[in-house]
Parts: structure tokens; sequence; C-alpha cells
């Protein structure tokens, strides 16, 4: 356990350990000694530095890679938000762990250990229309667990979450804390029609009204409006970034579920990368409001980390190069002579 208060969060959030500069600058300059055309593997370069920042070595490695799915029941599926019953998040835990989801299949492809940790499935949180999600204790034992979930060492980190109804939360607490009406927020989710679609919208304006006095407070949000996965993302973010772990972050719900974080310290989220933007409606704004720029756009909407599994194979391609490469002088290549 690591925070007993909201203010124990608070304060770790102010106190960030920062990224390893030096290591970046060296994984920079050896980008300009390997055999190719300066900066011409684009991106590919610029994510191998910034992992050799958050690693804190110059070249960065992927020898064991972690995934970590959060699951955890919403009580606002009683207002009819998703067209899936909420026994499907238990359902979906068992399917994990039998190997039959789709995660189980992009985690063992990408080489990464896959967790998968259930956030007290048979006590839902509250319908958060009528009442905070979660109390002080629930949530910080929520945070705590997604903390304690991080193994003190691992190449990277990527996060990601299941509990149906969880897009009406995430939707909240954007609409919380970015402002803009619920409409601009609230997308589709598990796939609901029309009329799914405008009582989600009521749902998530009248969480907004319920409590609108705690809308400035990133934490209260998170707890009044989130859910224990979300919680527990928010928890195991804080956790990998004191353990020197880069982060991939899955889709709308995973960003949600971080941008309280996000309102405490603008710095905060510097070793995450979002792996990609979902088809989900408001994640394409949510992260332009973040400033994090997706690594894929693959019209993927299904959340349980796996556009952030995705992206695994995106950064082990990164690595491969930027560790492989022969250099110029190793290779007997010669340099650029032209201007
Ligand atoms: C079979 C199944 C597997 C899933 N895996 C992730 N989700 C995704 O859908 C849910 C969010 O959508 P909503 O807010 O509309 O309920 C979350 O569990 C999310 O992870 C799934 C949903 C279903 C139905
Ligand atoms: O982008 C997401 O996180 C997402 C989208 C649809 C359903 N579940 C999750």
């Amino acid at each position: 356990m690591q925070f007993r208060s909201l203010d124990d969060i608070r304060s770790a959030c102010r106190d960030l350990p920062a990224g390893n500069e030096t290591s970046a600058a060296a994984a920079a300059a050896r980008q300009d000694q390997l055999t190719k055309p300066t900066g011409s593997l684009g991106q590919l370069e610029a994510l191998a530095v910034w992992l050799a920042r958050w690693q804190g070595q110059a070249v960065p490695r992927l020898d064991d890679v972690s995934v970590i799915v959060f699951a955890g029941n919403h009580g606002v599926t009683a207002q009819g938000v998703s067209p899936y019953p909420a026994a499907v998040t238990a359902q979906m835990v068992a399917n994990y762990a039998r190997g039959g989801a789709a995660i189980n299949q992009l985690a063992t492809l990408a080489q990464a250990k896959l967790t998968v940790v259930p956030l007290d499935l048979d006590r839902p949180t509250a319908d958060f229309t009528g009442a905070p999600a979660m109390d002080v204790a629930q949530f910080l034992d929520a945070v705590n667990a997604g903390y304690d979930a991080v193994p003190a060492r691992c190449a990277l980190l990527a996060l990601g979450e299941m509990g149906i109804g969880n897009t009406t939360a995430a939707a909240a607490i954007a609409a919380a804390l970015l402002g803009g009406d619920a409409a601009s927020w609230v997308g589709r989710g598990a796939g609901i029609g029309d009329d799914g679609l405008r009582l989600k919208q009521e749902v998530v304006d009248m969480a907004l009204a319920r409590h609108r006095a705690v809308l400035g407070d990133p934490l209260a949000v998170a707890m009044s409006l989130g859910g224990r996965e979300l919680a527990a993302i928010l928890g195991a973010t804080v956790a990998a970034r004191r353990h020197g772990i880069p982060v991939l972050l899955d889709g709308f719900v995973c960003t949600a579920a971080v941008l309280p974080l996000l309102k405490l310290n603008a710095d905060a989220l510097s070793h995450c990368q979002a792996a990609h933007v979902s088809a989900e409606a408001g994640h394409r704004a949510l992260l332009a409001a973040m400033k994090l720029n997706p690594l894929l756009d693959l019209g993927m909407r299904l959340g349980e980390a796996s556009g952030a599994a995705a992206a695994i194979l995106l950064l082990r391609a990164a690595v491969a190069c930027h560790a492989g490469m022969a250099t110029f002088a190793e290779a007997g290549v010669a340099e650029r002579s032209g201007p």
C-alpha cells in the first residue's frame, strides 16, 4: 500500500522523478551514427530515445514487457448505458484466464507477460448519477491495487481495462475535467445504438450536475465519476514513473483514467505514450487536449489493452534497429559528405 489519503497521491504527483537526459542524449547521438540517412527511421528513432530516457539506459531494452488489465464493475450499468450485461466483466476475466480473448493473442505475439487484476467484481461501484462511485477508502484501495500490481523492474508496461459501463465513466471524467458538453465525450462503447447513445449522454449530464461541487478537484472526479479499474490505472501509472518504467496507454478509457494525473502535474505523463487513437468518439479530442500523440490509428475500439499490446510490436521495431544496427564506423560505410 502506497497511499493512505488523497493528499498522499497529490504530493506523490508533485514530486515525480525526471527522465534520464544523459541516457536520452546518448541514444539520440547513437541514432545519428547508425547506418541510415539521419532521421530516416522517423518516429521509431524518437521512440527509442524516449525508452532510453525513461528506462535510464542509453541502449533501451525490451526483454521483460508486462501487460496489465484491470477489471472493475460499474453501478451506472443500471441506467442501461452498455449494450452488454455487467456480468460480461467477470466472464471476460475467466476468458483471459483461459487464453481466449484478443489480449491473450496480442500479448503472446508481443512476447509480453499478461496479468489480469480483477477489483472487487462482486461489489460494483455506486451508480454515480446518484452518489459518488466510490468513497475515499474504496478509491484508495483501487489506486493502491494498481500501484502494487506494477513490478519493481520491467522494461515496458502496457495498461488496459475491462469493465462493462466504463466508457460512460471515462466520458464523465473527460467532461468534468476538460469541459464541453456530454455529447462531445460520449461514444458508443461496446456498440450501443442511437437511443442508447442519447441515454448515455443524459446519464453523463446527470452525473455532472450531481457532482458539480467537486468538478474542480481531479482526484475527487476520479473517485466520484470513475471506477476501480480506472483508479488502478492511475495508481499503476504513478508506480511506473517511480520505478523508471515507460508506459503504453490503451484507448479512451485508459486515457481518461490518467487525465486526473495530468491535471495535478502537467509533466505527470511524460513517461507515457498513447498507444493508439481508438474509434471511441471522444478519444481523438481527449488525446489532443492532453497533448498525447497516438502511435497507431487502426479504428480499434476494444479496450482490454489491445491497442497498447499492438504498439509493443512497434516499440520492438524501434529497439531492434537502435540496438542491433551497425554504426557507420563499424560497417565501414561512408558518412554524409554533401551539403
Ligand atoms: C465481450 C466484450 C469484451 C470486451 N473487452 C473489452 N471490452 C470493452 O467494452 C467495455 C466498455 O464498453 P461499454 O461502456 O459500452 O460497456 C469495457 O469492458 C471495455 O474494456 C469489451 C466488451 C465486451 C462486450
Ligand atoms: O477506446 C477504448 O478504451 C474503448 C472503446 C470501446 C470499448 N471499450 C474501450
